[in-house]
């Protein structure tokens, strides 16, 4: 522009140069011709009226010559500024050019691909299929996963289902499919490890066992009691009347209050399932929480489930010997937790709970299979921003990682990160983002598993013969004495394979959850004598309270954060809900689809349907 501009005003400079130069040069012709110089009758010589003739003429002239001199000078401005415009439009259409350009070789990838029957694919021609398979490889947009858990499985499982098959998944694991969904062996029969339990109103985690052709495997009927560290403070019997009767003797209406407040905050959970169907995303959790339960859900997450409860008229006995029993062996805290992971919690209390025949991890391994999705075992480092793609195109993300054979790095176009962000666990960077990626706060809770085979010792609990000993779980109260919280006899993950449950005076398989490992002191006063113990420590699950923000589910414009889900509730099921509403949610950003994503009107004539 600047260039441009400058050209044309020496071109007027030089041309004004000219017509000054040939003025000049008629004055010294006129001189050289001048012979006559006589007075005329008002006494001027000749010579007097040409100069003065000349004088008028050059006049004329130089009036005439300012004119086109300023009319040169506007023009040469006008010119100016439609060279500016001329040079932004160029700008402009170069961008939009270059998009078309993008298209029209899209559609040129695809014709090329289509044109190509699978018949001359066929091994006869591996030139031909090598270039077909990079023509696809071109067109494909590509997404990738960190983490292979169930949040991140799901994830790949969601994103085929909306963007369809052309896009390429990538999932990045460092350890094992299933991630939290693990087992261990224990003589040739495996144990679930981690995650165990399922609702039976958990329609995603339902719907992936009919999808997958797995088989659902029921709890065994448990008797439950309740150690206070000394004695049983609550002990079930085989009669459900009397069990009724003890639990009002005891507690009053409290458990009855209970049994409503989690039914009323479970249904209104299910609405998610309508929305999700109906294709509507949520950018937030407390957008998604507000969208099922309004207010009342988003205090849950800020209130404690004591504070709640006590508000709802339970007693501070139920609370203390039943709440904080069931918070501790599900989450391994306190009361003080929130009361929507309280609620949660007690749902995965009830009595319709269920799991899968094999392994809950074969959920996770099913997905990714059905999803065909690449795994790559290799742990990511980074994350980077390095370029912005014209519009609908958005970031490209490229990142490193680390196998254990090579240092690599990739680009993609949307990135899930399906594992918890917290100091010490995932340790990815994130680089050259504008604003940076804010640091995820708050802890994760370490929680002990430790899978005993061997026999219990009952006297501890005050039942010196084994015999009479009726518990296959037993819960615990918060007292400071107390190494475990909560021991319960379990069953193989494939209980179809004529497996006999065990009496709790035999040798069997016992599951305890404790803070800490358990040291040799603890396991003696526990177990009569054992024949193994296997240990797993877990960062199983957020530290409730040790954040008062809900994390951000989306991280940047392509990048999103599933786990921020965890610190309203954590839950197989609610890992799978975050899934769906994030390959919705990554769908329409991605297409600009944005009255899809924290619909107000249309959830709330949905909710009116419900
Ligand atoms: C809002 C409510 C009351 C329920 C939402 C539905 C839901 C997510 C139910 C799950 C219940 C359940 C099986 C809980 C188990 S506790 C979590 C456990 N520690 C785990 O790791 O899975």
């Amino acid at each position: 522009m600047i260039e441009l501009y400058f050209l044309y005003q020496n071109a007027v400079l030089w041309g004004s140069q000219c017509l000054f130069s040939s003025a000049a040069h008629q004055r010294s012709a006129g001189d050289e011709n001048n012979v006559d110089d006589s007075e005329d009758e008002s006494g001027k010589t000749v010579t007097v009226r040409m100069l003065e003739m000349r004088a008028s003429k050059l006049e004329e002239q130089v009036q005439d010559l300012t004119a086109r001199y300023k009319k040169a000078l506007a023009d040469s401005d006008t010119v100016r500024r439609r060279t500016q415009k001329f040079v932004e439009d160029a700008k402009i259409f170069g961008i939009q050019s270059f998009c078309k350009d993008l298209v029209e070789v899209a559609d040129m990838l695809a014709k090329s691909t289509d044109s190509v029957s699978e018949e001359e694919l066929g091994d006869q021609n591996p030139t031909l299929k090598n270039l077909y398979d990079g023509l696809l490889l071109i067109q494909e947009q590509l997404h990738t996963v960190i983490g292979a858990g169930i949040g991140g499985t799901a994830t790949a499982h969601f994103l085929r289902q909306h963007f369809g098959q052309d896009v390429e998944i990538h999932v990045y694991e460092k350890g094992k499919v299933g991630g939290r969904l693990a087992t261990v062996t224990v003589n040739n029969q495996e144990y679930e490890s981690g995650g165990s339990v399922i609702h039976s109103l958990n329609l995603h985690m339902q719907d992936f066992v009919k999808l997958l052709g797995l088989k659902y495997r029921k709890n065994f009927p448990r008797k439950t009691a309740v150690f206070n560290g000394e004695h049983f403070l609550l002990e079930e019997t085989d009669w459900y009347l009397l069990d009724l009767f003890r639990l009002w003797w005891r507690y009053g209406i409290s458990f009855i209050r209970l049994q409503m407040w989690v039914e009323e905050i479970m249904e209104k959970f299910m609405r998610i399932y309508k929305y999700q169907a109906h294709g509507y995303a949520f950018s937030t959790v407390d957008e998604l929480l507000h969208s099922l339960g309004g207010s009342l859900f988003i205090n849950m997450t800020r209130n404690s489930v004591s504070e709640s409860l006590l508000e709802l008229g339970v007693s501070q006995r139920f609370i203390d010997e039943v709440i904080a029993a069931v918070t501790r062996v599900n989450y391994g805290q306190s009361v003080s937790i929130p009361a929507f992971v309280g609620a949660v919690s007690l749902a995965g209390a009830q009595a319709n709970l269920w799991a899968v025949e094999g392994g809950n991890k074969l959920v996770c391994s099913g997905l990714l299979k059905e999803a065909k999705a690449n795994l790559i075992h290799a742990q990511v480092t980074s994350v980077s921003l390095v370029s912005v793609t014209p519009q609908k195109r958005g970031k490209v993300l490229p990142w490193s990682y680390t196998t254990e054979k090579e240092k690599g790095s990739a680009m993609y176009d949307i990135v899930i990160i399906a594992t918890p962000l917290q100091e010490g666990m995932a340790n990815i960077t994130f680089e050259n983002f504008e604003p940076p990626i804010p640091e995820v706060p708050g802890a994760y809770h370490h929680t002990v598993v430790s899978i005993v085979h061997g026999y219990l010792n009952c006297s501890y609990f005050g039942y010196p013969d084994p015999k009479l000993f009726p518990f296959t779980s037993i819960l615990t109260t918060e007292a400071p004495a107390l190494f475990f919280d909560s021991v319960g006899n379990v069953s193989p993950v494939n209980i179809s394979k004529g497996f006999k449950k065990k009496q709790p005076q035999e040798a069997a398989i016992w599951k305890v959850f404790s803070p800490q490992p358990l040291e040799r002191k603890d396991l003696k006063t526990l177990f009569k004598s054992y024949y193994s113990v296997q240990v797993t420590d877990w960062q199983a699950y957020p530290q409730y309270g040790s954040t008062k923000h809900l994390p951000s589910i989306v991280l940047h414009d392509n990048m999103y954060y599933l786990n921020s889900i965890e610190w309203a509730a954590s839950a197989m099921e609610m890992s799978s809900v975050a899934a769906k509403n994030i390959a919705l949610l990554a769908y329409h950003r991605w297409n600009r689809e944005l009255e899809m994503i924290d619909q107000k009107e249309f959830i709330h004539k949905i909710k009116t349907e419900l």
